[in-house]
Order: C-alpha cells, then structure tokens, then sequence
C-alpha cells in the first residue's frame, strides 16, 4: 500500500483479532471474529489484521469468513516467514478485495541466537525470500521485524532496507516485548526514516506493547517522527500487558490535534459501543480507571470538580463524553462531594428543600458517605424524604415470586405485589429468561413500564451460596434510576432491584403533582471543545 495523499492521515491498523485475541483468556470464535470485524469496520478502521491462518483451523476460517464478508478496510492475515504459512494466509485471503499478507521475523540478537537459532544472514535471507513469496500472491505486503527495538541499529535498518527491495509496501517495527521508552523509539524511527533507502515509498508503521505502561506514549512519539500506520487493539488487549489501545491513541490524536496535527478515519462516537461489544465477547472487563472507555473516565466525585463542572463543563474534562460514544458526564455521589452536586442531585430527583434542610440533608450525607463506599439515589432520596416527611413511601413491595425455565420450555414468572394500602396483587408473564418475564409481570402489576438500560449481577461473597447483587438501571420520562439489590437468590435481587427503581418513578411522579416545579438535569451540559 502506497503511503495515504494527506501526509499527515494516520493509518489504523486494528489487530484485535489477532494480536488482541493473544491475550490469555480473549480466543473468539468464527461468529464472535466475524462480529468484532464488522464492528471494526464501521469503527472506520483502515486495517483489520483478521488472524494468523496457519495457527488453526478455526482461524484459518474466520480469516476467510472476514476477508469475504467484510468490506471497506483492508484485511490482513500474518504469517512467519515460512512459505507453508505465507500459502496459509494467501489461501485465506483469497476472493478478498482489499489483501494484505504480513509476514514477520525476529531480528534482535537474543532471538536469532536462542529462538530461532539464525545467523544475521540467514535473517536476512529468510525475511527476503518471505517478501517476495507474499508478493507473487498480493501487492499489499507488511514486513516485521520481530523484537524490532532491541534489534541493533544498524542492522534493523539493513533488514528493513533488504525488506523494502524485495517487495514489502509497509515496514511495521515492533516493540514486541514492550522494553522501549518514547524518545529510544522515536530514535529508532528517525534514523529509519533517514538511513534506509526507498522508506518514502512504503508506509512505517508503529507496533507497541504495552509491559512497562508506555505502549500509546511510545506509538504517540513515533508518529511524531512520521510514521503513518499505528498498529493498536480496542481496550488494548493482547500478549501480556497489551498492545496500544485504539481508543487512547485515536482521542489523543484527535484532542491534541493542536500539538500533533494529526487526523484518522475512525468515527470516535463509536469507540465506546465498540469497547462495550469487545467486553462482552470476551468477558474481559474493563478497568473502571481506563482512559476513554472506562466507567470512571467521565464521572467525577470530588466535590471541587463538581462544582466546576456544574458551573463550566471544560475545568476539568478535556473531551465530550459523547464524542466517543459515552452518553453523559457522571457526577457521583461520595464522601468527597460537595454542596453543588448534592443539592442537584436532590432537585433531580423532585425534592425542593429551602437552604436549611439542604444543610442538614448534607451534614446526614456526609455522615453516610463515610460509613458506605457509594451512595445511591435511595439514599439522597431517604435523607430528602426524612426532611419533607412526604409520605412518599415504597407503592408496591414484594410478597413473593415464582419463575419457571428450562432446556426447550418458555420461560415465566409469577409474581405477588403487595400496594401501600394493603391490597395484594398477583399477575404473570412469559419472557426471554427468568429477569424479562419477572420484569414484564411486575410491569403488569405496577403499570409502570420502565426502559431497561443497563443490568448486572455479581457474586458479592463466595462459594455456591454466595450472595448475589443485581444492579438495575432504567429510564423513565428521559431521567435515569439506578438500583441494587442483594440476595441469595440473583432473581430475586433482581425483583427487588426492578422494584426499588419503579417506586422512585412513581414517587417522583407523585411529588411533581404535590409541588410542580421546573426540572432541572443533573447532566451536565456539555460546552462546545475548545
Ligand atoms: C510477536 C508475535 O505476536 S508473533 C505471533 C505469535 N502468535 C502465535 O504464536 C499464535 C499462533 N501460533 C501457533 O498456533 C503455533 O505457534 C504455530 C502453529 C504458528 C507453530 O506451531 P509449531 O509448529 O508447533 O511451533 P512452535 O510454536 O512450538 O514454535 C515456533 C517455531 O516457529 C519458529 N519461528 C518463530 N517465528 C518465526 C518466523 N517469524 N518465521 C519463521 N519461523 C519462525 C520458531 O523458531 C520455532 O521453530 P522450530 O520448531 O524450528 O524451533
Ligand atoms: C507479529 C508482530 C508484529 C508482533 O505482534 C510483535 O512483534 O509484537
Ligand atoms: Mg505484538
């Protein structure tokens, strides 16, 4: 591949699928694979790297299966420098309209001498004769060498030179083991890009693993030395410590265009549905702490922060949450907050208290904070209700339940209800699992049908008795409740959670009739990026 018009577009090569599902824990299936490409693709990535053919039959399929169903980016398929893996991936890649073969073979001096038990010549050689293989099946053919920031200088920029005549388009140059620090990489792309002949014709790219935290500074550094194609992961999974995340580099990018003058062709919007699916397929979560994607990465607890971030949203967030796909800023409630983002939070949920109430709502919230690690709406709703004594109290409780499932049979639920003036009311539904139909019978009952937008269970002790929390997030009237619930039994956490989030609907519903008053919304309002 000839390197982009614009001279300052970055390529981004997505190896989720190969490198990324490396990681211990991460193997995709063909429909999983076939999945993620497709996500991929409409990321807007320029190069999918499907997998490695040779490694197994499964991936040999999946990376026919993407090179044939998935169009737009460019699907590559790796392979050693072996002409049985090189035949493997062109095999794969055949009927694809956009190929790409990447062959790759180690160059340091520790794994020429211990691994692959190779003297510089026979490298050499063998990186020549696997090019030029690649080339006689396509013309868009990646070189690696393998280990790349520990290869001696000299020598990495013969290999690359002797890659370059013999066909290679793109000269990738790994820091495999994760062992280089941004301006040793940079060194090593700066004197690429001015010893080695023919390199303006070819696009270098940069490959960072990530075991000493460095692998987006050290991808950063090098493009800041003109390279082009930046070879990353979502959520940056992959061999040990991970390869460069695609979502870090991509809003760094973007963010620092000022600094860096730089642009891809990923839509950010979908960084973070594009995070979520990988997670999902891989139960492989997220950090809460994670840059771009992680759940803390828009939320602020600090009462200080609130209170800037109420007044002007950019004191201390440098990127719009939905820029990448996450819907809202978070402020969380914690013993770290402050006046502000309490007394938002109380309007919020329909309370007016004079500053007085207020003040003492505060004083018990912050008694609370220090006894609890978070704090719910329930709570603040509590402290408000003791306040006001609205009499707003839970509309239905639970009496009990019965839910029926099985191999080949529908799943229903039967549940009993008890309203706050005593009445008991039963009713029943079918659903897609024992939660839907629980959900749908209660929704029968209460008539109060909620949005469902986020539900977990967790195990929150040990053992085959553990104690199950069910978190329940819904959304009623364009405002969002959140409830847990613990149990023995996770259905019935998840019962008691549904319920709690329904009553708050309904009490909130009836203190609007008691006092109407304007809403005001506890997201912030973003201001345009600077
Ligand atoms: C840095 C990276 O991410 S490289 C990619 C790493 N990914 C993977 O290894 C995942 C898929 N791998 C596999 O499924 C298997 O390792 C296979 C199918 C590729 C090979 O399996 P095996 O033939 O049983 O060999 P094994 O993995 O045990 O050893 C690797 C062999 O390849 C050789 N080799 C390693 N890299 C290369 C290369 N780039 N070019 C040629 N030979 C190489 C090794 O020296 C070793 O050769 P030897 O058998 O003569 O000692
Ligand atoms: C195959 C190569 C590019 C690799 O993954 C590495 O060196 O880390
Ligand atoms: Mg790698």
């Amino acid at each position: 591949m000839a390197p982009p018009s614009d001279p300052n577009r970055v390529l981004i090569f997505d190896t989720t699928l190969r490198d990324g599902e490396q990681s211990p824990g991460c193997s995709m299936n063909l429909s999983e694979k076939m999945e993620m490409a497709k996500a991929l693709a409409e990321l807007g990535v320029d190069i999918i790297e499907a997998g490695f053919p040779i490694a197994s039959p499964g991936d040999f399929e999946s990376v026919r299966a993407i090179a044939q169903e998935v169009h737009g980016p460019i699907i590559c398929a790796l392979a050693r420098c072996n002409p049985v893996d090189i035949d493997r991936a062109a095999e794969a890649l055949r009927g694809c309209p956009r190929p790409r073969i990447h062959v790759f073979l180690a160059t340091s001096a520790i794994h020429r001498e211990f691994k692959l038990r190779m003297t510089p010549q026979e490298v050499i050689q063998r990186a020549v004769d696997g090019v030029r293989r690649a080339r006689d099946y396509c013309e868009d053919v990646e070189f690696s060498p393998e280990d790349a920031a520990r290869t001696e200088l000299d020598f990495l920029a013969e290999v690359v030179e002797r890659a370059i005549e013999a066909g290679a388009t793109t000269l990738n140059i790994p820091d495999t083991v994760g062992y280089a620090v941004p301006e040793h990489y940079a060194a090593i792309i700066r004197h690429l890009r001015t010893t080695v002949r023919g390199i303006d014709r070819c696009v270098l790219s940069v490959h960072c693993h990530n075991d000493l935290g460095l692998a987006v500074a050290n991808s950063l550094a090098a493009l800041r030395e003109g390279a082009r194609q930046v070879e990353c992961t979502i959520n940056g999974i992959g061999e040990r410590a991970g390869n460069a995340a695609l979502e870090e580099i991509v809003m760094a990018l973007r963010t620092r265009r000022d600094f860096f003058g730089l642009t891809t062709g990923i839509n950010t919007r979908l960084l973070y549905p594009t995070s979520r699916k990988l997670s999902h397929i891989t139960g492989m979560h997220v950090q809460r702490n994670k840059a771009i994607v992680g759940q803390n990465a828009f939320a602020h607890e600090a009462g200080i922060h609130q209170d800037g971030m109420l007044k002007e949203r950019s004191t201390y967030e440098i990127m719009r949450p939905e820029d990448v796909g996450i819907p809202r800023t978070e402020l969380v409630l914690g013993k770290h907050s402050g006046r502000h983002a309490l007394k938002q939070r109380v309007a919020d949920l329909g309370y007016h208290l004079t500053d007085e109430q207020l003040n003492r709502v505060f004083e018990e919230f912050k008694r609370l904070a220090d006894l609890k690690k978070e704090i719910y709406d329930s709570d603040i709703e509590a402290l408000a209700e003791n306040q006001l004594q609205t009499g707003t109290s839970a509309t239905w409780t639970l009496v009990g339940f019965t839910s029926t499932a099985g191999t080949g049979s529908q799943t229903s639920a039967a549940v009993a209800l008890r309203h706050k003036d005593g009445t008991i009311h039963r009713d029943a539904a079918v659903g897609n699992g024992p939660i839907d139909a629980l959900f749908k019978a209660i929704n029968r009952i209460t008539q109060t049908p909620v949005k469902v937008v986020d539900y977990r269970v967790r195990a929150v002790s040990q053992d085959i008795d553990a104690q199950g929390e069910a978190y329940v997030e819904i959304e009623h009237d364009g405002k969002r409740s959140r409830a847990r619930a613990v149990s023995v039994d996770v259905v019935e956490a998840s019962a008691l959670a549904y319920l709690e989030v329904v009553n708050r609907v309904l009490a909130r519903e009836l203190r609007s009739r008691l006092k109407p008053t304007d809403h005001i919304p506890t997201d912030v309002t973003p201001a345009p990026t600077p």
